[in-house]
């Protein structure tokens, strides 16, 4: 199943089960827009390269439409419609009055020099100023792109613009970005993690968890979860997983891997295990916080967790969806999991729009409160409705779209 379909199909289960008309599905399903723009760009050694950028609009019946950039080699149009759909469920289950979009460059972030990604960014916003802005369509950094990326975004938007910030999000803080905005997506799935675990009568100090993944968003729910005294046994990269019953000191592990280039290669106090052996570890929570696609009908039957948390976009592909939904299994889908990092970007929007600068305390207990109450909203509905999850959250978001829609009379 292609990453669109995958999320079409999750969509249809949610449509039927509100008994959506079915002549308002396309108009809720397929994007509004959809951009491929060819990006012409000197290199350093003098070559022109002619790299393809995309950005697909997926839905702004809520709000202007918002969504990451991606730089990566494997970006193509189907990937980038499906994380754009998911940005609009994303943020209307969160009830943040935006839509969704998402976009990309094909190209392999780490094989490109700093000044070749600062053309790059500037010959992408040179194809598509016109479609984009602070009440248009709002981008944000994603895989390969960072608050520097944003802060040259910035810069090139204004010379068609003005003075913009508020044009994306993700910025550095000293540059009109937020507080709290590097933690936010992992926070949240640490948030979300120890309400999930409420609902499952398991107490934190009693809890194991497995990670897979130790960058942005792993790191820092690692180190939510530890702090909140649950015992994280095993993380994970590029390098292969790390696995210590007693606990890991994550602290220590993140230390670890800065002063090793961001990467786990050699962690003393843990043995080493594979990242397929992570995934199937007997621990209560199993987070997958680094790629999609990783848990499928070929690995389902030996995942032992008790809840999964979907830190990471679409980790766990619909076949196997289905097998842990019809063993009683919890995820916690990705659409409200990893909703906290555009949850504090729209906080990054609001200051941006009112000239003032929030501080940490305030942006930490927004984010809380706002994922509390989506939580809630979600957990609830699965319960009275007899469906997982998230069924439940694609409901919650379809539910808030189609009302903006209808009444708008646009449906
Ligand atoms: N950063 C955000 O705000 C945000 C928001 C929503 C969703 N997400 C999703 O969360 C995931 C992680 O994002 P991030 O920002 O932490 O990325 P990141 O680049 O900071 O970290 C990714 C981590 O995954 C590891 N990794 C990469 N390939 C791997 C592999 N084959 N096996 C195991 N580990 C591997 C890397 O070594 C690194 O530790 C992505 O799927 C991203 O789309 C991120």
């Amino acid at each position: 199943m292609e990453a669109f379909e995958a999320v079409q199909h999750y969509f249809n289960m949610a449509a039927d089960e509100l008994e959506l008309e079915d002549d308002l599905r396309p108009l809720l399903a397929l994007p509004e827009r959809e951009i491929t723009v060819q990006i012409p760009v000197q290199m350093d050694d003098d070559r022109l390269v002619s790299l393809i950028g995309y950005r697909v609009q997926h839905n702004r019946a809520r709000g202007p439409m918002k969504g990451g950039l991606r730089y990566h080699h494997e970006v193509d149009l189907d990937e980038t419609r499906s994380l754009a759909s998911l940005m609009t469920w994303k943020t209307a289950v969160v009830n943040i009055p935006f839509g969704g979009a998402k976009g990309g460059v094909a190209v392999d972030s780490r094989a490109i020099s700093k000044r070749e990604k600062e053309r790059i960014t500037r010959k992408f916003v040179d194809e598509v100023h016109e479609l984009i802005g602070p009440d248009k369509d709002i981008p944000a950094p994603d895989m390969g792109t960072d608050h520097e990326v944003m802060a040259w975004f910035v810069n090139q938007y204004n010379k068609y613009a003005g003075f913009n910030p508020a044009v994306v999000t993700g910025k550095p803080v000293e540059h009109y970005g937020i507080p709290g905005r590097e933690e936010a997506t992992g926070r949240g799935v640490g948030i979300l993690t120890i309400k999930a675990l409420g609902r499952i009568g398991r107490k934190p100090a009693k809890s194991t968890i497995a990670i897979q993944g130790f960058g942005n968003v792993g790191s820092h729910a690692a180190k939510f979860l530890s702090e909140a005294e649950c015992k994280v046994v095993a993380i994970s990269d590029l390098s292969g997983g790390y696995y210590n019953p007693n606990g890991i000191d994550i602290l220590q592990a993140a230390r670890y891997s800065r002063e090793h280039g961001f990467s786990l290669a050699g962690y003393p106090e843990a043995e080493t295990v594979t990242n397929h052996q992570l995934l199937e570890l007997d621990v209560t929570v199993l987070i997958p916080a680094a790629l999609g696609g990783v848990i499928t009908c070929e690995n389902v039957d030996r995942i032992k967790a008790k809840l999964i948390v979907e830190a990471a976009n679409s980790p766990v592909r619909p076949d196997a969806d289905k097998v842990l939904t019809e063993r009683g299994i919890p995820i916690l889908p990705d659409i409200l999991a990893n909703a906290g990092g555009v949850t504090v970007s729209y906080f990054e929007w609001a200051q941006n729009r009112q000239f003032y600068q929030w501080n940490l305390n305030r942006v930490r207990g927004e984010l809380d409160h706002m994922l509390s109450t989506a939580f809630e909203q979600v957990w609830d509905l699965a319960v009275e409705r007899h469906v997982s999850l998230r069924t439940a959250a694609f409901m919650v978001g379809i539910d808030r779209v189609a009302r903006a829609m209808r009444l708008a009379g646009q449906a």
